[in-house]
């Protein structure tokens, strides 16, 4: 028996001692992220959840959530995503959500990382997925698996052009994104027939299977940190990718998934911040000096790993009070997490933000 195998008999044994049964094959499947949440949130010092602040938000969330209509609709009514529900879709989206990580630019507003199509300027999110628009519309084939992996025709050259900037800062993290692009192409090849459409259909409409899935056979998207001692799953992309298909598909044929309240809040740079502004989270002095004074945390840290954890906790706390004041409310942590994400672009935009978000560097998010 090799190294890495895990020695089955010793198991039953450790099993019938601890007087748990086999393991349940037909158990349905869990990503463990909220209750690894919850152990950061009970374990964590420099970020704090203000209750009060969380049940008033829930309120003032819920209430701009049913006056704009909000639903996995309001995903396709962004000008930039996909509108069709075929695979190519499913493509596109697979492709944006590999590489949804890490916009945030040192520079000002004017000489930051920016994509020019169709006579406008995008940043941030908005730029990866104008970056893919674009490419397609100039025939380059940047959402399609097989092309990823075959390094004559998806030269980094090429690369550089689907990801040129209208300004001096190129796409941060760039060699990271060709390596991502490069590893998902190489494992899907190998083991999905080099079809992302064939990976969604192996979690038989799991949204929690597709996630484990991808963190098991994606290493670029198994976002999991060490915490107190203990591995913590935060799984952010493989997490988004389900609620996009989810919300781009309106919950149908690839986006059908008969578990989807199983996904969380994704953790990212922006959710945090718009807690704080709603009086959700407090920080610790030198947590809250740190923000704002734009300086990095290291990737991996504590404080990053308790704003993230904090964050995806405190969503679900919003998810209950929400539910606990209106019963019949459809609504879950998906649908509350993007609407905030776009809110806190609203704030950004009016130059509104009372703090600066958090700043990594890293592919998870
Ligand atoms: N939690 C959460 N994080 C999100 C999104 C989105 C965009 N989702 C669209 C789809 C449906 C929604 O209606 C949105 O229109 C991007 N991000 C993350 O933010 C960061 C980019 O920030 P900035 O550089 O300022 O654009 C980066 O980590 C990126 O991964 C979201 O929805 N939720």
């Amino acid at each position: 028996m090799s190294d890495d195998e895990p020695d089955l008999e010793l198991l039953s044994l450790l099993r019938k001692s601890l007087g748990l049964g086999p393991p349940d094959p037909s158990a349905p499947p869990e990503t463990k992220v909220l209750q690894d949440a919850e152990f950061i949130y009970n374990n964590s010092i420099d970020v704090a959840l203000d209750m009060r602040g969380t049940k008033n938000a829930a309120i003032a969330i819920w209430d701009q959530m049913q006056q704009r209509e909000y639903s996995a609709k309001t995903w396709s009514d962004h000008e930039l995503h996909p509108k069709s529900k075929d695979e190519s879709a499913v493509n596109f989206i697979f492709t944006m959500d590999l590489l949804n990580f890490c916009f945030w630019s040192e520079k000002g507003r004017e000489e930051s990382f920016a994509i020019e199509w169709k006579g406008k300027r995008w940043t941030g999110y908005w730029s990866l997925v104008a970056a893919l628009q674009r490419a397609l519309d100039e025939n380059i084939p940047i959402t399609t698996p097989t092309f990823w992996s075959n390094e004559e025709e998806c030269t980094e050259d090429l690369l550089r052009t689907v990801f040129r900037s209208a300004t001096s800062e190129e796409i941060p993290l760039f060699s990271d994104r060709l390596a991502c692009l490069r590893e998902a192409g190489q494992i899907l090849d190998e083991e999905f027939d080099g079809s992302v459409v064939a990976l969604i259909e192996d979690a038989e409409h799991s949204a929690a299977g597709l996630v484990n899935l991808l963190a098991e056979h994606f290493p670029c998207f198994r976002d999991e940190h060490m915490f107190e001692g203990r591995k913590v799953r935060i799984l952010k992309r493989a997490q988004i990718f389900v609620a996009d298909l989810w919300a781009a598909l309106e919950g149908e044929g690839w986006g059908e998934f008969g578990d989807i309240e199983k996904i969380t809040m994704f953790a990212d740079y922006r959710i945090p911040q718009i807690l704080y502004s709603l009086g959700c989270l407090t920080y610790s002095p030198p947590l809250e000096s740190r923000i704002r004074h734009l300086i990095p945390l290291e990737s991996g840290h504590s404080w990053e790993v308790q704003l993230r954890g904090c964050s995806i906790w405190t969503i679900e706390l919003i998810r209950r009070e929400i539910i606990r004041l209106h019963p019949t409310a459809t609504v879950n942590a998906i649908l509350i997490d993007f609407f905030l994400y776009d809110f806190m672009k609203e704030v950004e935009r009016d130059g509104e933000e009372s703090i600066p978000h958090h700043r990594v560097r890293s592919v998870w998010y």
